[in-house]
C-alpha cells in the first residue's frame, strides 16, 4: 500500500450555477434588444400613413352606402305607377332625340336649335340633374350666338362649376373662354382657356377634345395671336378630320393667315367654301366669305365681290351670328361705295351700323362709320360727316383700346403660364427633394437596423465568449479538484474539504472520525487481469463508497488504491459501524460486468480512528488510521481495524529517531489523553540492524 493522490465524493454541481445564471442574463438581454428592434420596426410602420387610394376610399363608401332595392316592393307598384313609368319612359327616348337634334343643329341652324330648346324646357321636370345642366350649357350656347353674352356666361359658369360630368365641364369651358372672348374679358378668357385645357387629358371624346382646339383657335384668332392659332392648327388630334370640323379649321386658318398680312401664299378660300357649304356649315361658310370677300377687295376685284356677297347673303343672315352680319353688310356697303353705288353703299352701311354688338367697338363698326363719314362729306354733308367722323374717332380710339387690352391680355397671360411653369418647376424640384429625402431616410433605416443587428451579433460573441471561458474555468477548477478516473475528490481536495470539516468540528466540540481503506492485494489484480480490469474495480470501489456516505462525509481517493472518509458528528463506534458497512458493500461488489468475472474477488482493509484519539489535525487522523489500517493488512485483510495509542512499556524496544523515520507514513508522538505514546509500526534500526516495534 502507497500513499497517493485520492479523491472524493463525485463533485456537486453547485459550481454550475454562476454560468447558467449567467447565460440566461446573455439571453435574456438579447432577446429584449431583439424585442426592441422588432417594436421599433412596428411604430416605423405606425408612423407611415396607411396607403389606401382615393378609389378604394371612394369605393368603401359606395359600398357603405349602397341602396338596396326591393324587387318585391318594385312589383307591387300600382297600374297609375305604371302607367306612370311608361309615360317617363315615352319621355325618355323623347328627351334622348330631343339632345341629338339640339346637337346637330346647334350653330348650325338658329331656329330649328331655339325650337328644340323650347320643347326640352317643356320636358325639364322628366330630366335628370346631368341632363338639365346639358340643356342649360345649350341653351347659354343659344344665347351667346344671339349676343346675349351676360346671359350665356352666367348660364355657363354654373354648368362649369357644379356638373359631375368631365366632358360637360370641359364643353362649357371652351364655351366660356369663347363667350369670354367675344365679350372682350381677355383675361379671364385665357384663365378659363387653362382651366379647360388642364382637362384635356382626361377627357375620351376625339370630336370635344377637336373643338376646344377649334375654340383656343378662335380664342387666339380675336386675341390676334395668329401664329399660335397656325400652331394649334397642326396639333396631333386634328390630323383627320370630318368635312364639317376641317372646315372649320380651314376658317380660323384662313382668318389667321390674312391677318398675318400679305404674303405670297394662296390662301384657299374656294375650297373651304366648298367644304363648308357641303358640310352644311353656314356660319363658317360666311366667315371664310368675309376674308375671301376682303381678299377680292384688296385685289380690286370688286365685282367679283359684289356677286359674292349678294349671292350669299340669305346665308351670312340665317347664322344670326351679329359680328359676321355686321361685317357683311360693311363689306357689302363698301363693295357698293368702291362700284360707285352710293345708295346702297348708305343703305348697308347703316345696316351695318344698327348690328353694333352689345354696344363694342368692333373692326366692322369702326370701318362702317370711316366709310359712313366719306360718303357723308362726299355727299357735301358735313354735319353728319362730322358726326360721322366723332364716333367714327370714338369707335376707332376704342376699337383700338381694345387691340392694347388684347395685347396686354396675352402677355398677362404669358407672364402667368410662365409663372405657373415656374412653380410647375420648383414643385417638381421640391417633389424630387422629397423623394430623395425619403430614400434617405429609409437607408437611414436600415442602417440603423444594420448596426442594430451588428451590435446584437456583437454581444451575442461576447456573451458566447464568456459563457465558454466560464465554461472552461469551470471545468479546469473542477479538474483541480477531482480524481480524473473514479470522479470523486482528489487528495488535495480532500485535506482541504477534510480540513474545513475538522476545524468546525473543533470550534463546534463536536466528534469527527477518519476512515482509510485500502484494495486487498491490488497489485495482484492489475497483474493477473490488467490495469484496464484494475481501473475498472477502483471505479466500481470508488462509486460504491461515494454513495454510502453522507452529504456532510468528506470522501475522496487518497492515491493508487486507498481511499479515505472524514466523517463528521462521527464518533469512533459508528464510524466503525460505517467502515464495516463499507468492507460488506465492496466484499458484496457484483463483478459480473468486469473481464474475468469468475476469478476475480474484491475485498478492502480499512482503519478507523476518531478526533478523540487523534486529535483535529488532519495529518494526525490520517495518520493514525493508516496506522490501524496497516495492522488490518498485517492481520488477515479485509477487516476493519481501530486505531490504538500503545504507552512505551520498554526502552529497548524503542526505536532511535533514526528508526521512526524508517517507518513507512509518518507517526504521531502524542496521545489523546496526554501520556506519551508511540504508534505502532515496523522499522530496521539503523545501528543494530533488528527490527523493533515503534
Ligand atoms: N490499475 C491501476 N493500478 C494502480 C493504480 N494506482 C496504483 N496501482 C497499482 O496498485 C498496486 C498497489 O500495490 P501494493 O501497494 O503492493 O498493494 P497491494 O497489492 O494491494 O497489497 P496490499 O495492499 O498489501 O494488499 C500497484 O501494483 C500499482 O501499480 C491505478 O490508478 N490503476
Amino acid at each position: 500500500m502507497k500513499r497517493r493522490t485520492m479523491k472524493m465524493k463525485t463533485m456537486p454541481s453547485l459550481h454550475k450555477w454562476p454560468v447558467n445564471i449567467f447565460s440566461w442574463l446573455c439571453c435574456s438581454l438579447i432577446l429584449g434588444l431583439g424585442c426592441c428592434l422588432l417594436l421599433a420596426n412596428q411604430a416605423i410602420a405606425n408612423v407611415l400613413p396607411a396607403t389606401q387610394t382615393p378609389a378604394q376610399l371612394i369605393h368603401t363608401e359606395l359600398t357603405q352606402d349602397a341602396p338596396s332595392i326591393s324587387i318585391l316592393e318594385a312589383n307591387q307598384a300600382t297600374i297609375e305607377e305604371i302607367i306612370e313609368e311608361t309615360s317617363q319612359e315615352t319621355a325618355a327616348a323623347e328627351i334622348a332625340l330631343l339632345f341629338d337634334e339640339a346637337q346637330r343643329y346647334r350653330g348650325t341652324d338658329g331656329a330649328k336649335s331655339s325650337a328644340i330648346l323650347q320643347r326640352l324646357e317643356k320636358l325639364r321636370h322628366n330630366l335628370s340633374q346631368e341632363q338639365a345642366y346639358y340643356l342649360d350649357y345649350l341653351q347659354a350656347y343659344q344665347q351667346g350666338i344671339l349676343g346675349k353674352h351676360d346671359i350665356a356666361l352666367n348660364t355657363l359658369l354654373n354648368v362649369f362649376n357644379n356638373t359631375q360630368s368631365t366632358e360637360l365641364k370641359f364643353q362649357s369651358g371652351h364655351t366660356i373662354f369663347n363667350v369670354l372672348a367675344i365679350s372682350r374679358r381677355f383675361v379671364e378668357a385665357l384663365s378659363y382657356y387653362n382651366q379647360t385645357m388642364a382637362l384635356y387629358s382626361q377627357v375620351s371624346d376625339g370630336g370635344l377634345r377637336a373643338t376646344s382646339l377649334f375654340a383656343g383657335m378662335m380664342l387666339f384668332n380675336e386675341l390676334g395671336d395668329y401664329e399660335r392659332v397656325i400652331s394649334i392648327r397642326q396639333h396631333s388630334d386634328l390630323a383627320t378630320l370630318s368635312e364639317g370640323l376641317r372646315c372649320k379649321a380651314d376658317a380660323f386658318l384662313i382668318r389667321a393667315e390674312s391677318n398675318l398680312g400679305p404674303s405670297d401664299k394662296v390662301l384657299p378660300f374656294e375650297q373651304g367654301l366648298a367644304l363648308c357649304r357641303s358640310a352644311g356649315q353656314p356660319l363658317y361658310e360666311s366667315f371664310i366669305r368675309l376674308y375671301y370677300v376682303r381678299f377680292l377687295l384688296a385685289n380690286s376685284q370688286y365685282m367679283e365681290a359684289k356677286t359674292e356677297l349678294e349671292a350669299h347673303l340669305a346665308t351670312s343672315l340665317s347664322t344670326q351670328y351679329k359680328l359676321i352680319i355686321q361685317e357683311y353688310y360693311y363689306l357689302m356697303a363698301k363693295t357698293y361705295w368702291l362700284l360707285g353705288n352710293e345708295a346702297e353703299a348708305t343703305l348697308f352701311a347703316e345696316r351695318a351700323l344698327e348690328t353694333s354688338v352689345s354696344e363694342q367697338y368692333s373692326l366692322p363698326l369702326t370701318l362702317s362709320l370711316e366709310l359712313s363719314y366719306q360718303m357723308a362729306k362726299q355727299r357735301g354733308d358735313f354735319e353728319l360727316a362730322l358726326q360721322y367722323a366723332e364716333q367714327y374717332a370714338q369707335a376707332d380710339k376704342g376699337y383700338l383700346n381694345q387691340l392694347r387690352v388684347k395685347a396686354m391680355a396675352l402677355e398677362m397671360n404669358k407672364a402667368e403660364m410662365l409663372e405657373q411653369q415656374q412653380r410647375i418647376e420648383i414643385l417638381k424640384r421640391e417633389n424630387q427633394l422629397l423623394t430623395l429625402a425619403q430614400a434617405l431616410e429609409r437607408k437611414e433605416n436600415v442602417n440603423v437596423q444594420l448596426l442594430i443587428v451588428v451590435l446584437l451579433l456583437c454581444l451575442l460573441s461576447v456573451c458566447i465568449w464568456a459563457y465558454r471561458s466560464k465554461r472552461i474555468q469551470s471545468e479546469l477548477a473542477r479538474l483541480a479538484q477531482v480524481d480524473e478516473l473514479t470522479q470523486v475528490f482528489n487528495r488535495r481536495q480532500l485535506v482541504l474539504l477534510g480540513g474545513q470539516v475538522l476545524a468546525l468540528a473543533e470550534r463546534n466540540k463536536t466528534k469527527v472520525s477518519v476512515i482509510m481503506v485500502d484494495l486487498d492485494f491490488f497489485k495482484s489484480i492489475n497483474d493477473r487481469f490488467g490495469h484496464n480490469v484494475g481501473d475498472w474495480a477502483l471505479r466500481r470501489v470508488a462509486e460504491t463508497l461515494n454513495a454510502l456516505g453522507r452529504k456532510s462525509d468528506v470522501f475522496g481517493r487518497l492515491g493508487g488504491e486507498e481511499f479515505a472518509f472524514v466523517l463528521s458528528d462521527c464518533a469512533l463506534e459508528q464510524a466503525l459501524d460505517f467502515a464495516e458497512l463499507c468492507r460488506n458493500e465492496i466484499a458484496t461488489i457484483d463483478v459480473s460486468d468486469s473481464l474475468f468475472p469468475g476469478a476475480l474477488s474484491l475485498t478492502a482493509s480499512f482503519g478507523v480512528t476518531e478526533t478523540g484519539l487523534s486529535g483535529y489535525d488532519l495529518e494526525g487522523l490520517l495518520s493514525d488510521a493508516d496506522q490501524a489500517l496497516y495492522q488490518a493488512k498485517d492481520s488477515q485483510r479485509n477487516c476493519v481495524v481501530k486505531f490504538e495509542a500503545h504507552p512505551i512499556t520498554n526502552e529497548s524496544d524503542v526505536a532511535t529517531d533514526a528508526a521512526r523515520d524508517e517507518v513507512r507514513e509518518g507517526v504521531s508522538d502524542a496521545t489523546t489523553d496526554g501520556t506519551t505514546s508511540v504508534k505502532i509500526g515496523e522499522a530496521t534500526d539503523a545501528t543494530t540492524g533488528k527490527t523493533v516495534n515503534v
